[in-house]
């Protein structure tokens, strides 16, 4: 079967999300294509020591190690990985073991060399983080020739990869920056992760005491934070390429606090499984933690990953006790959250009140039920960049827009902690610093007006 023809960007409608609208972002591919996508697969991180970064997420926040590449006489010459999981949350750290260029004698195969100098070159360009957010998928040439044919850049083509346990088919094109989806296919694969990595059985102490678990389920979502206007690019390509349309919450995603300001629109999967925030910044009277983010990834990438529990009180008490640290939150938040709390009338609330206090969680009411989140202060990597949110939902299927405020105040105490809340240099600019609060928000509402006005 050959690759569908291109078609021009002109064939996606963009529409904000309004409730009159329940599409927004409108693409052409076919509903089996799309129906395709089945969840997330793993997230890989390029990292300089891949093994202090899977001991940190096992020490810390209770993966297990679950699988490794290492030197071998003929194989895994230029990277080596380790990788770690908790529930079905998969994650993979890549390290280069040599430099990247070519010496004589040096055993590597052409492909192998390749790898290694995309994940150095990452490393070289944006630091420690996320470099390929792969999917679990049904039909991986279907959906990778629906790509290319729409836009999409090839990184490398659908290719069956076998070892004693079986196969996979692959492929992976780029979005966003420089990170990649990897498309992963079981055909009839077994092993522990994927052909050539090696299981892995060591536990950390820690883990091996079964009271002391930090219980994810999997990736609830994952943000990618953009450049200026560069937002329903990227959302577009989503929609075209990848067959994902718009997800509508009744967050109210155009945020602007004390000084920075932010947008984001949810791209989701047809099954909804896989949801991709995309996110930028905003005009507001400081440098958005969005502008921060991609002046120290040096460009668009992963924000953060939020990861699912159906205990957070469990999960967060318990990564306090191995010292992970949390975004700190007000104590006048608790005080609002009683009154906030006395006039919800959705499913009950089943966790006590000052335990989410002790725990300084953030809570979210809609109709539909509720959602707790926090987030971990530090970043994962040396840079301001990106970060782990850790969720649970009760029927609210949103993303915590009634704590946007309270999440970037504490943000941004952190921000002008390292120096970095200072006048933006967006392209707005020359606009004056006195700009009004909310002013962004009203521009927004312009642009939505006059976008609905255009069909
Ligand atoms: O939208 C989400 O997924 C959130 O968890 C809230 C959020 C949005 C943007 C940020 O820079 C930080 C947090
Ligand atoms: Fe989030």
């Amino acid at each position: 079967m050959s690759a569908p023809a291109p078609i021009p960007p002109a064939d996606i409608t963009y529409m904000p999300g309004t409730t009159s609208n329940p599409f927004g972002y409108v693409a052409p591919m076919p509903k089996h294509l799309r129906e395709s996508y089945l969840n997330f697969f793993s997230a890989r991180f390029a990292c300089a020591n891949a093994k202090a970064m899977a001991h940190y997420h096992e020490s810390m926040m209770g993966f297990r190690a679950l699988a490794r590449r290492e030197m071998e006489k003929d194989r895994n010459r230029g990277l080596c990985a380790e990788v770690v999981q908790n529930g079905k949350i998969t994650l993979e750290f890549v390290a280069p073991v040599m430099p990247a260029h070519r010496e004589e004698g040096l055993k590597i195969s052409d492909e192998e060399y390749e790898d290694l100098e995309s994940v150095s070159l990452f490393l070289q360009r944006h630091g420690e983080g996320v470099m390929d957010v792969v999917f679990e998928v049904k039909k991986c040439k279907e959906l990778y020739d629906w790509a290319i044919a729409h836009g999409a850049h090839s990184v490398a083509e659908p290719a069956l990869r076998t070892d004693v346990y079986g196969s996979v088919l692959a492929a992976t094109i780029r979005t966003y920056g420089d990170v990649l989806h990897t498309l992963v296919e079981r055909i009839d694969y077994s092993g522990c992760y994927l052909p050539w990595y090696k299981p892995v059985e060591t536990v950390v102490p820690i883990n091996s005491d079964l009271s002391h678990t930090v219980p994810f389920v999997k990736i609830d979502h994952c943000v990618g934070n953009q450049d200026w206007n560069q937002m329903e690019g990227v959302c577009k390509f989503y929609a075209r390429a990848l067959g994902f349309h718009q997800y509508f919450t009744d967050d109210d995603y155009n945020v602007t606090t004390e000084y920075s300001a932010l947008e984001t629109t949810v791209m989701a999967s047809e099954n909804e499984k896989i949801k991709m925030p995309i996110t930028m910044p905003a005009i507001g009277k400081r440098m958005s933690q969005v502008e921060e983010f991609v002046r120290y990834n040096n460009g668009p990438g992963v924000q953060h990953l939020a990861l699912l529990t159906e205990d957070i009180v469990a999960a967060v008490t318990e990564m306090r006790r191995r010292g992970v640290q949390f975004i700190e939150v007000s104590p006048q938040y608790y005080v609002d959250l009683r009154d906030r709390v006395r006039d919800y009338h959705g499913p009950p609330i089943m966790e006590n009140l000052d335990d989410i206090e002790a725990l300084n969680l953030l809570v979210d009411f809609n109709k539909d039920g509720y959602l707790l989140q926090t987030f971990v202060k530090d970043h994962i990597s040396s840079r301001p960049t990106a970060f782990y949110e850790i969720i649970q939902r009760r029927g609210a299927q949103g993303f915590g827009g009634g704590n946007f405020r309270a999440l970037f105040e504490s943000i941004e105490r952190e921000q002008a902690r390292r120096g970095n809340l200072h006048p933006h240099s967006g392209p707005q600019s020359q606009y004056p610093e006195e700009e009004k609060e909310g002013e962004n928000r009203g521009r927004r509402r312009e642009r939505t007006a006059h976008a609905a006005k255009q069909d």
